[in-house]
């Protein structure tokens, strides 16, 4: 089990490679997060579900590096991770879509998908003035990673478009397309299927199986639809008031009692 499984359906799951270690988080005299603890595994599919306001977005921001938990470690392949800004965490080899699309609006998709290559870029605006050559060669390259990405996600069609002229469901596409760019091992994604209709719904989970299957990626991604994540997760955290209420398979995790009341509403004490 340390070193990873095969599931029923043969998936292949790693050993584990990010552990939330006893974390809690509070702003001002919020604890947005209390004492929370889970591990992501290597190649898996993972979803912290939650009603709203459960503490979804503030555990993917801690993930990300954009929050330091007041309490509580977050270890990286198999060592705790220093306190570091998000660049940094990027650089690392994590990437992240956001709930609310954060895209250039005014530039075609192409060049929204080669801004995910700019934690890649080894040549400095220095170099690139001097050394031509170096740089250019970088350029093709990333290029190509981006072209390569665009034509998985089947959105060739409107490369050169610009992203207002785009439906929402291929926005989120294209901001998916430009988090792949970066060539994370850890995608996390907030609320990938957010605001869509139950076709754009389809497509965005095919993709996501699609990534991960393909790439290796290993995804984390947090949603409150808890109908949208169980035939696509491998496993599942669900959080509520800020506390982790279960854990484990889509399974186990839709027969447990808790999980059940806090989704129908069941009253807290
Ligand atoms: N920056 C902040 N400052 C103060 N309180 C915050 C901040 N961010 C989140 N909170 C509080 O922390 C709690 C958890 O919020 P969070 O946004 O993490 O939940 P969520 O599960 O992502 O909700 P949703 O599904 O509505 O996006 C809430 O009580 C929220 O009001």
């Amino acid at each position: 089990m340390t070193d990873g499984y095969v599931t029923a359906d043969g998936r292949q799951i790693g050993p584990v490679v990010m552990e939330m270690k006893n974390i809690t988080l509070r702003f001002g005299g919020v604890e947005a997060i209390k004492d929370i603890s889970f591990d992501i595994r290597q190649g898996e599919i993972r979803a912290i579900i939650g009603p709203n306001g459960a503490g979804k977005s503030s555990m993917l921001n801690v993930i990300s590096g954009f929050y330091v938990p007041q309490e509580g470690e977050v270890w990286y392949k198999g060592a705790p991770r220093p306190s570091m800004k998000p660049y940094e965490v990027a650089q690392q080899g994590i990437a992240r879509t956001f709930q609310n699309i954060a895209l250039f609006e005014g530039m075609s998709v192409l060049d929204n998908v080669m801004t995910g290559r700019l934690t890649n870029m080894k040549t400095g605006m220095f170099w690139q003035s001097i050394w031509k050559g170096k740089a250019e060669r970088e350029e093709t390259a990333n290029r190509e990673v981006a072209e390569k990405i665009i034509d998985f996600l089947e959105i060739q069609a409107i490369r050169k478009t610009p992203v207002s002229r785009l439906s929402y469901g291929l926005k989120k596409r294209v901001e998916l397309a430009r988090a792949l760019a970066a060539e994370p091992s850890i995608l996390l994604l907030d609320e990938p299927m957010a605001g869509m209709n139950v076709e754009e719904k389809e497509d965005m989970s095919r993709f996501i199986l699609d990534v991960n299957d393909e790439f290796g990626t290993t995804i984390a991604l947090i949603e409150h639809d808890m109908g949208v994540v169980m035939d696509l997760s491998d496993r599942v955290v669900v959080m509520d008031y800020g506390k982790k209420i279960g854990d484990g398979t889509p399974s186990e995790v839709r027969n447990n009692q808790d999980v059940i009341d806090a989704y129908l509403g069941v009253a807290h004490d």
